[in-house]
């Protein structure tokens, strides 16, 4: 498993007015293969899933995973941990799934013609078979979701951070991208307001106000989150 480590982490962030303390002095190691964030809205638990690949950027202290400092290291921080955004259009960027996919995959595989086999095999492998000529903006949202996923996962991350991934998608697609985010070997960081799946990981950190408030056993920091709203 993986091990990622927040030292001493503080982020601000510039508003109008003033800079906004977003994430207040926080320390965590994190070696558990499913990590679950959660906590109300604006406390900052996607800030802290953004440290994690350099999406954001700490104004004082450390983001360091397996060993490799995000601040210095993160283009082979961004090659370990992949990260699936709620929105899938947020990711997805090219006309078709295959070649979205693709896109994915340039740095596994230089030649095109190989990238588009390892590509619809890919498509299939995550139940999108026949699918991959399709715009992706044809695509169902679950069926975006997953092919959002899918080319994350394409890369073979050691770590999955994955902001708010069922929160767009029906009961039937929420449960598919759960189950598939459960079978997963990687280390799995999730934010979550689905405390149903929040406590079937390992852990879990309640975020409040720009601090973790409750770290432990996941069903204790759901029903601790709980009995505070
Ligand atoms: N780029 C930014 N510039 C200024 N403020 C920001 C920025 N990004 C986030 N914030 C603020 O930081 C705080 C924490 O935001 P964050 O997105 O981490 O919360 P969250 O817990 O993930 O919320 P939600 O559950 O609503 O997604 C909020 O007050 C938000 O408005």
């Amino acid at each position: 498993m993986s091990t990622i480590e927040i030292e001493e982490v503080t982020v601000r962030l510039p508003t109008a007015d003033e800079d906004l303390l977003v994430l207040d002095r926080t320390s965590l190691r994190l070696t558990e293969r499913r990590v679950a964030l959660i906590g109300p809205n604006g406390s900052g638990k996607s800030t802290l899933a953004r440290l994690l690949n350099g999406l954001v950027t700490a104004t004082t202290g450390r983001v360091v995973v397996d060993g490799l400092d995000v601040a210095k290291q993160g283009r082979e921080v961004r090659r370990r941990v992949g990260f699936a955004f709620t929105d899938p259009a947020a990711q997805l960027v090219m006309p078709t799934a295959v070649e979205d996919v693709a896109l994915s995959l340039r740095r596994l595989h230089k030649d095109k013609r190989e990238r588009q086999r390892a590509a619809l095999a890919v498509l299939d492998a995550y139940g999108l078979t026949g699918l991959g000529d399709r715009s992706v903006h044809s695509l169902s949202g679950g069926q975006r979701q997953l092919l959002a996923l899918a080319g994350v996962l394409a890369t073979d991350p050691s770590i999955l951070v994955a902001d708010e991934p069922t929160t767009l998608l029906d009961l039937g697609n929420s449960r598919r991208i759960a189950d598939l985010l459960f079978s997963l070997e990687q280390q799995l960081v999730l934010v979550t307001h689905d405390l149903d799946l929040a406590a079937r990981c390992d852990r879990a950190l309640l975020v409040h106000d720009g601090r973790v408030v409750f770290d432990g056993p996941a069903d204790e920091a759901v029903a601790t989150y709980r009995a505070m709203a």
